[in-house]
C-alpha cells in the first residue's frame, strides 16, 4: 500500500492575473482550490497513476472538511487525525504575462500534544512491511521540528519504506531517522549543505553519509534539468525535456508520485528516474497542481535522458 502522510494540509488557492502588480488591486481571471499541501499532491497523482493510496496527517475546521469531500471524490482513503485548529490555505498566483508563479505559504495551525500522539498511533496502524510511506511538506504552527523524525522512525521500525520529502528542521530531524530515501529540491539540499550552488560531488558527500544512517537514496531535483540522484553508491543524472510550464507548484509532489509507483513496481534505477522525470514534467505541463495526464507522461518518458555517472 501508498500511504502518504501530510502533516500541514491545504486548501490550495491558485489565481490567475493578466499581469502581477504589487501594490495594486486586480482583477483574476480565473480561480481555483484544490486539497493542497505536498502529500496530498503526491496521493493524487499516485491515484491518477493508477494505484490504490491512503492519505494521513492533521485536518481541522471547515477546510478540513472540504479536503476530506474531495479527498473522498478523488478515490483517496482518508485516514487523518483531527485536529480543534483550521487547516490552513495557501496562495499561488500565476501571472499570466510570463507564467510565473509567486506562492504565499500560511504556517498552518497549532497542535495539542493529544492531537499529535494520536497522529503517532494513525501512523503505527499504516505502517507495515508492504507499506510505501511518503511524508511531505512543512510542519504545522508550533509543532516541534523533532515530530518529524519521531515519525519516520515509528514508521521505519515498523518496515515501512519511508520517503521524505520536506525542507527546513522538518527534513533534518526526519532524515536523521533513517527514512528509505530523500527527495530535497534545489534550494532544499543547498539549505542542508551550507553550499552556494549545487553540485554532483556534494551530493555525493551528502549521500554517503546519510547511507551510513541509513538512508539508502538521496535524489535532488532541479526543476527543468530534471534531478541527480544517488540510488545507493550509483550516481545518475536525469534530464526530461525542456517544456513551457504552465503551473510548476506541485512539480516534486509529482516526482515522488512517479519514483514510489515506479519503485513499488519493481522499475530498475534509470527506469525509476525516467519515469518521475516525466511525472514531475507532465504536473508542469497542467494548469492545476498535482494533475498529470498519461498521455503528457507517455510522450515524455521516451524523452527523458537518463545517464549513469
Ligand atoms: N519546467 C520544467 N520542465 C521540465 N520538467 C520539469 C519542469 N519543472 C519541473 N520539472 C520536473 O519536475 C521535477 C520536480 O521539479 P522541482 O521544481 O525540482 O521540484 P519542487 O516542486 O519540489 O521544487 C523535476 O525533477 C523535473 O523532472
Ligand atoms: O508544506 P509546505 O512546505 O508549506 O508546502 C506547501 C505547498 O507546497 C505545494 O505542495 C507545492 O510544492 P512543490 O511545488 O514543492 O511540489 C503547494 O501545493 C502547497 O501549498
Amino acid at each position: 500500500m501508498i500511504v502518504t502522510v501530510t502533516l500541514n494540509p491545504s486548501v490550495d488557492r491558485r489565481i490567475c492575473v493578466p499581469q502581477l502588480a504589487l501594490g495594486r488591486v486586480q482583477r483574476a481571471v480565473s480561480a481555483h482550490a484544490s486539497a493542497g499541501g505536498k502529500g496530498l499532491n503526491v496521493a493524487r497523482v499516485v491515484r491518477q497513476l493508477g494505484e490504490e493510496v491512503a492519505a494521513t496527517g492533521f485536518l481541522g475546521g471547515r477546510n478540513g472538511e472540504w479536503i476530506a469531500k474531495k479527498l473522498e471524490q478523488d478515490g483517496i482513503s482518508g485516514r487523518f487525525a483531527s485536529i480543534a485548529g483550521e487547516t490552513r490555505s495557501c496562495l499561488n498566483l500565476i501571472d499570466l504575462s510570463d507564467g510565473s508563479s509567486t506562492e504565499v505559504l500560511e504556517p498552518g495551525p497549532e497542535v495539542t500534544e493529544e492531537e499529535m500522539a494520536a497522529l503517532l498511533d494513525r501512523i503505527r496502524e499504516l505502517a507495515a512491511p508492504e507499506t510505501w510511506m511518503i511524508v511531505s511538506g512543512s510542519l504545522p504552527g508550533k509543532c516541534p521540528p523533532d515530530y518529524c523524525g519521531r515519525l519516520v522512525e515509528i514508521a521505519s521500525s515498523r518496515g515501512a519504506r519511508v520517503v521524505l520529502d520536506s525542507s527546513g528542521e522538518a527534513l533534518r530531524s526526519g532524515m536523521l531517522a533513517g527514512p528509505y530515501a530523500i527527495k530535497p529540491n534545489e534550494e532544499e539540499f543547498l539549505q542542508l549543505t551550507g553550499a552556494d550552488r549545487f553540485s554532483e560531488e556534494r551530493l555525493a558527500a551528502l549521500a554517503d553519509d546519510l547511507r551510513r544512517r541509513g538512508v539508502r537514496h538521496t535524489i535532488v531535483s532541479l526543476g527543468s534539468e530534471g534531478c541527480a540522484a544517488m540510488l545507493g553508491a550509483r550516481l545518475y543524472r536525469a534530464k526530461p525535456p525542456r517544456v513551457k510550464a504552465v503551473n510548476p507548484v506541485g512539480s516534486g509532489d509529482a516526482f515522488v508520485a512517479g519514483l514510489v509507483v515506479a519503485w513499488r513496481r519493481g522499475a530498475d534505477d534509470s527506469g525509476a528516474l525516467r519515469f518521475a522525470a516525466a511525472v514531475g514534467a507532465a504536473n508542469a505541463l497542467s494548469e492545476a497542481t498535482g494533475d498529470v495526464r498519461q498521455a503528457d507522461i507517455k510522450a515524455l518518458c521516451e524523452r527523458v535522458a537518463v545517464s549513469r555517472l
